[in-house]
């Protein structure tokens, strides 16, 4: 942890509202397959060993409503992350291709580890890391060389571990409030859009990223939105603050739904059997009147669930 909160030191308060905050060091598995919001029931075998493809019958709530979201099962975690590493590969040749840069947010939580293989060749080498932006869906207000902090998790996990570039890997101010990284952060992301780096939905005029890889928690929140709580409503600031969150540290930032939800990409990634009861609720139970904050995922683009057979048991 030293050698973090060194170089964090060393970054000048007068750097950019960006504020590159690191050195140069930033540097078809076994699945079943549930498309577009439908319900699998009878596998049938397809090509590739040991995978899956199903028929529907009944629509899956809330997914189906859309007509998106698919949901994907591996026989184990290891797999998850082989299958995610590819999937984020994809979409970073694809993007960058297509404008130059790819706009990548991540949470907390376990979904670092599961994105390990992409530190790994084949992917380590083949993806063109410079074109690559990183952003937090979420982030504990502590220091970043705190043990809390998503960054530290994602720095020593993952941006320390690929040639990413200092510049492009965008952290809270940890001097501020809560109040106050929340206004910088979303200072920092205005500056992106009008350099577009972040392009805009045309659709709701909030930024648009390119993928957002999300955890979620046992009891169905994501990012730093919790069940029941007022900013699941926040319809018109892109990152808000919480005070008072019920998974500790209390106070933390958080992009909103409309930002959440403009994505060309998402990626829910949920392993353990500790989750399946609420990946039940939320993809079987349309009825609940009061949705969880995983419920009200609905990107303007493509939502994809990459769950382990754990997660999924409940299915
Ligand atoms: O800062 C945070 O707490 C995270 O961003 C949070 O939203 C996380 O993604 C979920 O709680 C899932 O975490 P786990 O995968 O560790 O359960």
């Amino acid at each position: 942890m030293a050698a973090v909160s060194t170089s964090l030191r060393s970054v000048p308060s007068s750097a950019s509202p960006l504020r590159p905050l690191r050195p140069s060091l930033f540097a078809a598995p076994a699945r079943l397959l549930f498309s577009a919001g439908i319900r699998a029931v009878s596998p049938i075998r397809v090509a590739g060993p040991r995978r899956f493809c199903c028929r529907a019958t009944s629509p899956i709530a809330g997914m189906a409503e859309k007509g998106k979201g698919k949901v994907e099962v591996f026989d184990s975690e290891e797999e998850l992350a082989v299958s995610l590493a590819k999937y984020t590969s994809d979409l970073s040749s694809k993007f960058t291709s297509e404008r130059g840069a790819f706009t990548v947010v991540v949470s907390g939580g376990s979904l670092i580890k599961s994105l390990r293989k992409l530190v790994e060749p084949p992917y380590v080498d083949s993806i063109d890391w410079s074109k690559w932006h990183v952003f937090w869906v979420d982030e504990r207000v502590v220091p970043k060389d705190h043990d809390d902090s998503n960054y530290k998790l994602a720095y020593d996990g993952f941006l320390s571990k690929v040639p990413i570039l200092p510049g492009n890997v965008y952290s809270i101010n940890d001097a501020l409030s809560a109040e106050g990284a929340a206004d910088d952060y979303e200072t920092c992301l205005k500056h992106l859009v009008k350099s577009r780096v972040i392009t805009t939905s045309d659709k709701t005029g909030f930024p648009k990223f390119d993928l957002m890889l999300l955890g979620m928690g046992p009891d169905g929140h994501i990012a730093s939105l919790f069940p029941g709580h007022p900013l699941m409503n926040e319809k018109e600031k892109w990152i808000t603050f919480i005070k008072d969150s019920p998974k500790p540290p209390l106070e933390r930032i958080t992009f909103t739904f409309p930002v959440i939800n403009s994505s060309a990409y998402i990626a829910l990634v949920v392993a353990g059997a500790g989750k399946a009861p609420v990946v039940q609720t939320a993809l079987r139970d349309s009825q609940n009147s009061e949705k969880l904050p995983v419920q009200l995922v609905s990107p303007e683009g493509e939502l994809t669930w990459f769950l382990d057979r754990d997660a999924a048991s409940k299915l």
